[in-house]
């Protein structure tokens, strides 16, 4: 198969790299061009403007320009690398216009006499037109970099299976809620009773489904302010800023029977809970979660599809 690359891609701008490059020698031969542009308006400066009696350019205002044409060419690689090559053609263009302006024009004019729409209205036009396609595009790139932002923090931050906050999030949530004058944290952990027996009647797919419907079962009725995440495997937590353990109860109850009462692709299936809420001085999300585990593990032991609870002082209750 040939794969030929298209002149002007219009495709997003990461995917592929080097896309917007253009070849070697059309590279060193603008660059050679625009470089011979600087030379002329030396020459300009050092022989032409004396014979026809104008002013000599202050050597301020030539460093100024010599900064420009730098700026310019740094500005050039910086487009580049967005592998884009409209953006390098309206960039040539910018420069190709603010060049003829800056250093031609006299010789355009009172040398070659060319007309004025062709040489000044002609090279403020060809900078504007310029411009104009590097600000569509770069107006472009803000919009796609701002979709490339918002996927990358969903990916940092959410489960991909149920759309809920992943573990990663919900310790920085839940961290910042610990700390000394945060809110306080109450956390809910609950885990699939029988998951395993899901998997091996109904299959994997079943089986990710259900926990699909689990996180929309228990998620649908929580009190504003608590953050529902996948701790991981048929694992859930419940973060609850700002309540204590006996509010923690409360909603992990509400929820255990919400998800009893409730269907899933696998039919009716239970959950264990464990509750904890932040112990005096303690800020440490995996201490909390920890004691959440042990809760939660008093939940199995006592015969599944109930709620335990383990107060700051480590007295448990069922
Ligand atoms: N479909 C699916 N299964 C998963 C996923 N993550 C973990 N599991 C399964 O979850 C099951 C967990 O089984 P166990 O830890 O034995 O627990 P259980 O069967 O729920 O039993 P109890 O927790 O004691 O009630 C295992 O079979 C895992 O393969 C997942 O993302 N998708």
């Amino acid at each position: 198969m040939i794969c030929q690359r298209p002149l002007f891609p219009i495709s997003p701008l990461f995917d592929e790299p080097r896309r917007g490059a253009l070849p070697r020698t059309l590279r060193w031969t603008l660059l050679g061009l625009v470089s011979l542009g600087q030379l002329a308006t030396l020459a300009w400066y050092l022989y032409t403007l004396p014979l026809l009696g104008k002013p000599f350019p202050s050597p301020l205002s030539a460093l100024a320009e010599s900064g420009i044409y730098l700026m310019g060419m740094m500005l050039l690689k910086a487009v580049q690398q967005l592998n884009f090559l409209p953006y390098t053609y309206s960039l040539l263009m910018v420069g190709l216009g603010f060049s003829l302006e800056a250093s031609l024009i006299d010789v355009l004019d009172e040398v070659l006499a060319m007309p004025f729409w062709l040489s000044t209205a002609g090279a403020s036009w060809l900078r504007m037109l310029g411009l104009f396609l590097l600000a569509l595009g770069l107006l472009r790139l803000a919009r796609q970099l701002r979709g490339q932002m918002n996927r990358l923090h969903e990916l940092a931050t959410l489960d991909e299976l149920t759309g809920l906050s992943n573990r990663r999030h919900l310790q920085t949530l839940a961290q910042r809620w610990l700390q000394p004058g945060g809110r306080g944290l109450t956390l809910v952990m609950f885990d699939i009773d029988y998951f395993k027996q899901v998997n091996d009647r109904f299959g994997h797919s079943v089986g990710d489904r259900t926990l699909q419907d689990v996180a929309r079962l228990v998620g649908a009725g929580l009190p504003p302010g608590a953050v529902l995440g996948r701790l991981g495997g048929e694992e859930f937590a419940i973060l609850l800023p700002g309540r204590d353990a006996d509010w923690g109860r409360q909603v992990a109850e509400a929820r255990r029977l919400a998800l009893a009462a409730g269907t899933t692709a696998a039919g009716s299936v239970t959950a264990s809970f464990g509750v904890a809420s932040q112990g005096p001085g303690e800020t440490a999300f995996d201490a909390l979660l920890h004691r959440a585990d042990e809760a939660l593990y008093d939940a199995k032991s006592a015969g599944r599809n109930c709620v335990c609870v383990v107060e700051p002082l480590s007295l448990r209750s069922c």
